[in-house]
């Protein structure tokens, strides 16, 4: 599990280390665990490090100097570097080890466009200029840089014609620590290198995309509180699955109920009900109209149909909401399923029937647009836009109105209980943007719900339990997504043969985390 903090904690960590004296030592540690990612990564690219062509973007704090540090560090090794000095105070005692090992440097504000063309040409761009001290977009020149840099390598590939790799020292520039939100111009990372501990802007809104792949170097920082965001690994995963027991039998192994789909949008009951089933339930029951219930049957003769009423249903967990439309029977079970007191989703259409006062064990799973219309219903205004800025607080803020636990769909799904826990998954790949993938999502996470042990074997479970289950569904859902993706174009009605191959994976612990 990787833990995530605001900038604020780790600087917090980090001051008895500095009063003790130990900045430069803390410095070192940064700089070389930076220099060694670089290393390793143009090694995999070009073979050699010898020629290579370096910029380092350094700007006036101490991201600047584990920059120039770097840089000073891959001159050693026959990389020709250069340093865009973005400030004109940058870190005397880097900017001296930098030069010393033949580096050369240039001043951003007298060649704005020269220093954009130099990044462009180089193999590698390491982005220094601003860390946890930066405080909103990129300014002046530097936003000018970011501006130019971007469209000089935008519609370029990594095939022939090859944008350069770029790895963000500590976080990507322009990037807000702790939201993740990026107002301004900012930069775009392949690999983010960051210090410490991983901070919570990396994982969310539009920092997850710009900080491209993670990795946390241990500088030895004193003790952090709590942390503020989770992501789920391969072995979390893999512990989370259930796995059927000997003398399990279908009910127990868990029954889910699935009130979905329409005589208008009966696709959708068919996606989610194959993804339950790819995912492991013990069977499914689909309350719906017949002709959705015969079309299902035609591809999952083991779904159980009915046209029937919630309440006269066993299950352990619902699935209520995609394709329902403007189904009356369909809305009426969703309310039923939401004050049924069992774990349930409440997908898509169902989402618009949400009240306050729900449970933890309720699961909304709203992408941005319709997380405006709820908040709107609950009488808080957020535009589309600014959610999508800073998901990490609206996620939270409907959790804490709704009671319920929230999964808001993005690049970086945020799943928030609403004590608070909160995670961030990012597995996906842009193929899932499709029509009938938040059904598959559904389908997979109702699964988890009706299939949870810790539901039936303890009388309350943890707080945040539910918020982890919905993790679980996201990273698997991205995980199917990507696999499916390596051989073209991402239909969802594919993914359920793809669900079955990650579960498989994670069981026989296949699936090794890159980051
Ligand atoms: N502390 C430690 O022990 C360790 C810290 N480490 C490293 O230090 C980093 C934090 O360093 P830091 O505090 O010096 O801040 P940093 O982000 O480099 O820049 C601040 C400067 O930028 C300026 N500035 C601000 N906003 C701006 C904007 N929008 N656009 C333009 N300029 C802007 C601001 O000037 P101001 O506007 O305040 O006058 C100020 O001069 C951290 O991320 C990690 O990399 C590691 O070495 C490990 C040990
Ligand atoms: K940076």
């Amino acid at each position: 599990m990787i833990s995530a903090y605001p900038g604020a904690a780790v600087r917090a960590a980090e001051k008895p280390l500095l009063d003790a004296g130990l900045g430069p030592a803390l410095m070192q540690r940064a700089a070389y665990g930076l220099y060694a990612a670089c290393a390793r990564e143009v090694l995999a690219r070009r073979g050699s490090l010898y020629g290579a062509h370096v910029t380092v973007l350094a700007g006036s704090g101490n991201n600047g100097g584990d920059a120039l540090y770097a840089g000073a560090r891959l001159a050693g090794r026959g990389a020709g570097i250069t340093a865009v000095l973005t400030s004109e105070a940058p870190h005397p005692e880097a900017l001296a080890a930098f030069r010393s090992r033949g580096g050369r440097t240039i001043q951003l504000s007298r060649a704005v466009a020269e220093c954009a063309r130099l990044c462009a040409e180089s193999d590698l761009v390491i982005d220094g200029i601003l860390g946890t001290g930066g405080k909103g977009g990129l300014r002046g020149p530097a936003a000018e840089l970011a501006r130019a840099f971007t469209g000089r390598i935008s519609g370029r590939t990594s095939g022939i014609d090859r944008r350069p790799l770029v790895i963000a020292c500590d976080l990507p520039s322009g990037v807000d620590a702790d939201t993740g939100q990026a107002d301004g111009e900012h930069f775009t990372a392949d690999l983010t290198v960051t210090f410490g501990a991983v901070k919570t802007g990396l994982m969310a809104g539009p920092g997850a995309v710009a900080a491209g792949r993670i990795e946390c170097i241990d500088i030895g920082l004193g003790s952090l509180p709590g942390p503020a965001l989770y992501r789920l690994e391969s072995a979390d995963l893999a512990q989370l699955l259930p796995v059927p027991r000997k003398t399990d039998q279908k009910y127990s192994r868990g029954v889910l109920g699935i009130a979905a789909g329409s005589a208008t949008y009966p696709g959708a009951a068919v996606l989610a009900t194959g993804a339950a089933l790819a995912t492991g339930v013990g069977m499914v029951r689909y309350l719906g109209p017949e002709s959705v219930c015969r079309l299902i049957n035609a591809s999952h003769p083991e779904a159980v149909c009915a046209t029937g009423t919630v309440s006269l249903v066993h299950v352990q967990a619902w699935l209520a909401g995609p394709g329902a439309g403007a189904d009356e029977d369909q809305r009426r079970r969703a309310l039923e399923a939401m004050a049924s007191g069992l774990p349930a989703v409440i997908d898509a259409d169902a989402i618009s029937h949400v009240e306050p006062g729900l449970g933890p064990q309720v699961i909304l799973t709203p992408h941005a647009g319709e997380l405006t219309a709820l908040l709107g219903r609950l009488g808080e205004t957020a535009t589309r836009e600014q959610i999508e800025a800073d998901p990490l607080r609206y996620a939270r803020r409907a959790a804490e109105l709704t009671g319920a636990t929230v999964l808001l769909k993005g690049w970086a799904t945020i799943t928030a209980a609403p004590t608070g826990e909160t995670y961030s998954q990012a597995e996906a790949t842009p193929w899932l943007a499709a029509a009938g993938s938040g059904d598959t999502l559904s389908g997979i996470l109702g699964s988890l719900l009706a299939t949870d042990r810790s539901n039936r074997d303890t009388a309350s479970p943890a707080p945040g339990h539910y918020a982890e289950l919905a993790a679980a569904a996201t990273s698997i859902h991205g995980r199917a997504g990507t696999l499916t993706a390596q051989s073209g174009p991402v239909e969802p009605s594919m993914l359920p043969a793809a669900i079955r191959t990650v579960i498989g994976e994670l069981k026989k612990g296949v699936v090794i985390d890159s980051v």
